[in-house]
């Protein structure tokens, strides 16, 4: 699992541990992981050209310690100061010692085999400054090292407001920060590598399942298992006018670990034609028999009301996707708050919007502002609705009511393929029927989606969505 702590949360343990410790430990141990980085990052150290931006905060201190590591091996050391007036006096005094030279050409960008940005970390503000933001534009050919953060995200949701450079690394202390895991954040900091500094920090509001933590989650039939007792999942889904989305979750929901599937809408005989082993029925979730989970709403056209209505009246966990968002959207949170199972919620950044205004009055934010601010949209919508949230895009951020958080980058931009939504809610939906707790449905759910896009845009691209499904494997 990889956790990500918020700045306040890191501020509060560093200050505890800073207490015990001599003055400058923790960001000699900083600078020592960060040149560490560097030197597997250069072919060879000595000769190097190394470029350091160094803001006036620690977070400068930082790359100027570090600079100086790699000056003391032979480096060629040149630092750009952003603000020279403020600089990180010590770090910058053992770089100067060092041989490292103070420099104000912009050209050495280009020219350095590794640039380290240092300009801000943690305690970044508001849009990269005016002295910064230039190095946001420019590009080069070495490997970019953020130090902390990449310059210009927010370390706690990974809103970039204007520009943020670009790192083909960063390489982050104590613990990883949500900014870094959360587009479009983790679209600028690269590979990220975490160096501890020997911080004790409290649970993590954010997490990412890592591969070993999913093949602990995922439902996997035992020696007394029956195929009633591996769960069985609902699927209400389809219409006279798109019938195909019914095919694609129930090929979603076949692939998530349930024993059975149930159809429910009037796109049974296609359903049954390409799958012969989902028992089918025309008519709604109410007649469809016992099942431990339902997935409402992919392409369910004008008989989406109804579907939800009848699938919200149970008792099992439902989830909803699709044009069952968009009625959920016209009812608003109140059309959940008599059910006693739980709801999870499927949308992409449009149907979030109409989401926040179904809860929210007026009208829904522009899509694009609900997809630059992902984790706040998500836990909006998660306590608004009170229900799991997972949003849909480049990462997947899954909100629980209680707080919890779990973002996903399994993905590919190849998965922005139109029904790839439907497998995912059929597949999520199976988890849900499997017994997994809707956060860890939707997480895996996400992880498995994610994979599957990747591992079928290996073999061949364009991919499509039923591709999706059939890559899918525990
Ligand atoms: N916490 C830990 O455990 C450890 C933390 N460590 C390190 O410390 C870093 C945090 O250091 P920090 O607190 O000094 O803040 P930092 O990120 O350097 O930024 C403040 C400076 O930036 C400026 N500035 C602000 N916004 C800006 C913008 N948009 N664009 C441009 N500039 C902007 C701001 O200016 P001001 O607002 O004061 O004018 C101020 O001078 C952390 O990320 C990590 O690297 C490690 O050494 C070891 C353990
Ligand atoms: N740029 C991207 N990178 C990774 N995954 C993406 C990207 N864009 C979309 N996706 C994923 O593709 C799927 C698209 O779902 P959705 O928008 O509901 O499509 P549809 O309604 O056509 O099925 C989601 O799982 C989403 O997370
Ligand atoms: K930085």
């Amino acid at each position: 699992m990889r956790h990500a702590h918020a700045v306040e949360q890191v501020r509060a343990a560093e200050a505890a541990l800073m207490a015990r410790l001599p003055e400058g430990t923790l960001m000699q141990r900083a600078a020592a992981g960060l040149a560490a980085v560097c030197v597997r990052l250069l072919p060879r150290v000595y000769g190097s050209r190394v470029l350091v931006l160094a803001g006036s905060g620690d977070n400068g201190g930082d790359a100027l310690y570090a600079g100086a590591r790699l000056a003391r091996r032979g480096a060629s050391v040149r630092v750009v100061l952003l603000t020279p007036e403020r600089a990180h006096a010590d770090g910058l005094a053992e770089l100067l010692a060092a041989g490292g030279r103070v420099t104000a050409d912009p050209a050495e960008f280009e020219r350095a085999d590794l640039v380290l940005d240092g300009i801000v970390g943690i305690g970044g503000r508001g849009g990269l400054r005016p002295a910064a933001a230039p190095y946001a534009g420019m590009r080069r050919s070495g490997p970019v090292v953020a130090v902390d953060v990449p310059s210009g995200v927010d370390a706690d949701t990974g809103e970039v407001d204007g520009v943020a450079l670009r790192a083909d690394v960063t390489v982050c202390f104590g613990t990883y920060k949500p900014g870094l895991l959360i587009d479009p954040g983790a679209s600028y900091a690269g590979v990220l590598h975490l160096v501890g500094i020997g911080l004790e920090l409290p649970p993590a509001p954010v997490t990412a399942l890592q591969e070993q933590d999913v093949a602990g989650l995922l439902p996997r039939p035992a020696a007394e298992s029956d195929k009633y007792r591996r769960g069985v999942v609902g699927v209400a889904a389809g219409s006279a006018r798109y019938p195909g989305a019914a095919v694609l979750a129930v090929a979603g929901a076949l692939r998530g670990g349930a024993g059975a599937v149930r159809y429910a809408g009037t796109a049974a005989e296609e359903v049954v034609r390409r799958f012969p082993e989902v028992l089918v029925t025309e008519g709604t979730p109410g007649g469809a028999g016992r099942v431990q989970a339902w997935v409402v709403g992919p392409g369910g056209g004008e008989g989406a009301g109804a579907a939800l209505a009848e699938a919200l009246a149970s008792d099992v966990p439902v989830l909803v996707d699709a044009d069952g968002l968009t009625e959920l959207a016209r009812l608003g949170p109140d059309a959940l708050r008599d059910r006693t199972a739980p709801t999870v919620l499927t949308p992409h950044a449009g149907e979030a919007a109409r989401l926040l205004a179904g809860a929210l009055g007026g009208p829904p934010p522009p899509a694009d502002a609900a997809a630059a601010a992902r984790l706040a949209t998500a836990r909006r919508l998660a306590a608004a609705y009170r229900a799991t949230v997972l949003l849909k895009g480049s990462t997947t951020v899954v909100a629980d009511p209680g707080g919890g958080v779990r973002v996903n980058a399994t993905g590919t931009p190849w998965l922005a393929t139109a029904g790839s939504g439907d497998v995912l809610s059929g597949l999520t939906g199976s988890l849900l029927a499997a017994g997994l707790a809707p956060l860890d449905a939707a997480s895996v759910g996400a992880y498995l989606h994610g994979m599957a896009g990747r591992d079928a845009a290996e073999r061949r691209t364009p991919i499509t969505a039923m591709e999706v499904a059939e890559h899918v494997r525990f």
